[in-house]
């Protein structure tokens, strides 16, 4: 009996996990009534946006490096507001708990946050607002 090899089972994720989380967010983004639109208006091959997917899950949770592309890039340009980001991180966050174990779910949910929040500022929506949600201004 090895300590180490035990609490290794809890914490690996593997990539069929990865995969099978994947493929229930994205189902539940496409009828979403907020992402659906945004979402349905850019991907034509589901599989295809899945499996890119996988792939940049598992390069960032699993260090498997498979991932090549510039997410930044593709966000900039799309019709997104503070609200979907929202509703992004809430749908990720429940999907997560239903189908991963507690500890494995909320490195997900840090994941997706830390990365979520630098596209936000990416795309223009950070979270800096005013009372009165007005963007702040940089005054120069
Ligand atoms: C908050 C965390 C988020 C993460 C980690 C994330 C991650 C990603 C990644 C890795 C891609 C693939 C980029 C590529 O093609 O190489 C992607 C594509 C996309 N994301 Fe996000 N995203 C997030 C939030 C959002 C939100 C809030 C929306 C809008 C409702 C959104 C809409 C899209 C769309 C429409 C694409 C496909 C773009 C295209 O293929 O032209 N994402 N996302």
């Amino acid at each position: 009996m090895n300590a180490s090899n035990a609490s290794r089972d809890i914490d690996t994720l593997t990539e069929a996990q990865l995969a099978l989380l994947v493929d229930r967010f994205y189902d539940r983004v496409r009828v979403h009534p907020t992402l659906g639109p945004v979402f349905n208006a850019a991907i034509d091959d589901w599989p295809g946006h899945k499996a890119l997917l996988v792939s940049f899950w598992s390069s960032v949770a699993l260090g498997t490096r498979s991932y090549r592309g510039n997410p930044m890039a593709k966000h900039r340009g799309l019709p997104i507001h503070a609200e979907h980001f929202e509703h992004w991180l809430d749908l990720w966050q429940a999907t997560a708990a239903e189908l991963l174990p507690a500890t494995q779910a909320a490195r997900m949910v840090e994941y997706a946050t830390r990365i979520g929040r630098s596209l936000r500022y990416g795309v223009g929506v950070g979270e800096r607002t005013r009372g009165l949600g007005l963007p702040v201004m940089d005054v120069p």
